[in-house]
């Protein structure tokens, strides 16, 4: 990455999140995918349809981080905060650069509920991508009326019909913040294939729907984009994803995320 970093280069158009291809090298994937098959068992976190490591401090259920080095391996070599950081995304965030660091591994067939990260964190989020490719979702809840909201309590009805699907390349890089860090959801769908709509969808499988993804033309791995153009389907195979985010440290105050704008506003 060169020192000036133009983040406007790699927006998707008319939304709030940022992909940037080949952010680290193969070289570096392979590095960190060693470092991070190499963590000792009692690191990982199993949930019921991934493990995960939690890098930077644990929060408590209050909210307070209890702050940890993060490992050398993100923050030294490869310098993935410090290239992060250089990005600008971070510009507006309390420590102006990612602090605390979710490392999540899905098996083919494995994928993430749509959720939101939620008020703890600046609202920007960063992820790498290693050793897969995937299909990243946004989502948002449906209308709902105020009376109806109020009868119902917490609980919103999700529309399951994305706004808007990226394809994330192994060594990506995606940027999500502003409205689709605030208002949104994100999910992965628990799926071991994918097939992507080309520009020729006519000649397409029947077998599965083609998903149309709004980064087709910043794509860079010759492998995926030539299978996508022969309307080949995408075997997804292990994905290790490193979830980089600012935590303000102590519990967070409710009004802080509607007092940050997002770094891009206005640019
Ligand atoms: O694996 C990903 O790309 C998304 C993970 C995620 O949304 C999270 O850890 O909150
Ligand atoms: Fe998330």
């Amino acid at each position: 990455m060169g020192a000036v970093f133009d983040l406007s280069n790699y927006r998707i158009s008319g939304h709030d999140t940022f992909y940037i291809p080949n952010f680290i090298t193969c070289e570096e994937e392979l590095y960190l995918i060693r470092k991070v098959n190499e963590t000792p068992q009692h690191k990982w976190k199993k949930l019921a349809n991934r493990r995960l490591q939690i890098w930077g401090g644990e929060i408590t259920p209050k909210g307070v981080l209890l702050a940890e080095p993060l490992p050398a391996f993100i923050d030294n070599y490869p310098d993935i905060i410090s290239r992060i950081k250089a990005t600008g995304a971070f510009a507006d965030s309390p420590h102006g650069m990612p602090n605390h660091v979710i490392l999540n591994e899905y098996l083919p067939g494995q994928g993430i509920m749509p959720h939101e990260d939620g008020p703890r964190y600046h609202p920007v989020v960063a992820t790498v991508s290693l050793g897969s490719h995937s299909v990243f979702n946004y989502y948002q809840y449906e209308q709902e009326d105020a009376i109806t909201t109020v009868s119902r309590g917490e609980g919103r009805t999700i529309n399951m019909n994305p706004t808007l699907s990226l394809l994330l390349e192994p060594r990506s890089l995606v940027i999500s913040c502003g409205d689709k860090y605030t208002s949104h959801l994100h999910g992965i769908q628990a799926v071991q294939e994918d097939l992507i709509s080309s520009e020729n969808p006519e000649e397409m499988l029947p077998k599965i729907i083609p998903v149309r993804i709004a980064n087709l033309e910043l794509l860079q791995d010759e492998g995926i984009k030539s299978s996508i153009e022969r309307g080949e389907i995408l075997r997804r195979s292990v994905r290790y994803s490193l979830t980089c985010r600012d935590h303000f440290g102590k519990a967070a105050d409710s009004r802080t995320v509607n007092r940050c704008s997002c770094f891009w506003s206005g640019k």
